[in-house]
């Protein structure tokens, strides 16, 4: 099974019960991927929101990605982790983590997106499809035709982020992209399990 098909991206602003409920309907709704995101609190409030989701993950199948933090994701023996540009460099954090765990990296350009071929990664989050209100720091927008020839060019995975929702999803998917992960589109519906399940069937 691809475990990038359908990507939920936590959003650090939801409360602990809101996070918990929305992973919850993610993963009954059949997302393939959870990542927890937090950009505000502390490192002690990481650990205990990551660890309240690897709860919810027990069992499932679903793999727990921690974004930014190698400490974090060792914290809670999370199965991988997301790192940024500038968070710590991917041979160290394989050093870290050990060959099992999951890790992927954000791609800005061209250059990381060649440089990323010789890197120790699973797969490469391509930053940013379009421009969103949920990440305000992004450097570039790929397009859909900026993601076609990423995918061509990368031997990696590519899972696509960034104002991705169902009205660009079929799009998205024309492109032969991984996977998709998103914030808004599962967080912030009314259901996200339903959400969820109606991204699915446009993704096939
Ligand atoms: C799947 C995925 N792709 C890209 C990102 C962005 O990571 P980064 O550039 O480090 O920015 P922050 O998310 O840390 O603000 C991601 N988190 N996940
Ligand atoms: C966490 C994140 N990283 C991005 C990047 O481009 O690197 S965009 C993003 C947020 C995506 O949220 P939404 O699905 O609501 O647009
Ligand atoms: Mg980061």
């Amino acid at each position: 099974m691809n475990p990038y098909r359908l990507y939920l991206v936590t959003d650090d602003q939801q409360d602990l019960e809101t996070l918990k409920a929305v992973v919850t309907g993610a993963v009954a709704g059949g997302v393939t991927m959870v990542q927890v995101r937090e950009k505000h609190g502390d490192v002690r409030a990481f650990i205990e929101r990551a660890f309240a989701i690897k709860v919810i993950l027990q069992g499932t199948g679903v793999p727990l990605i921690i974004n930014d933090r190698v400490d974090v994701a060792l914290a809670v023996d999370a199965d991988g982790v997301h790192l940024g540009q500038s968070d710590m460099p991917a041979d160290t954090a394989r050093r870290l983590i050990g060959k099992d765990k999951l890790l992927g990296l954000s791609i800005e350009n061209e250059q990381q997106l060649i440089d990323a071929e010789s890197l120790p990664i699973d797969y490469v989050g391509l930053s940013a499809i379009f421009a969103t209100p949920t990440k305000s720091n992004t450097k570039k927008e790929w397009g859909i035709e900026g993601l076609r020839n990423a995918v061509a060019k990368c031997s990696f995975p590519i899972v696509a982020i960034g104002g991705i929702n169902a009205s660009n999803l079929d799009a998205i998917i024309g492109t032969n992209v991984d996977g998709v992960a998103l914030v808004s589109a599962i967080c912030h519906a009314p259901s996200p399990k339903q959400a969820t399940i109606d991204l699915l069937k446009k993704i096939g």
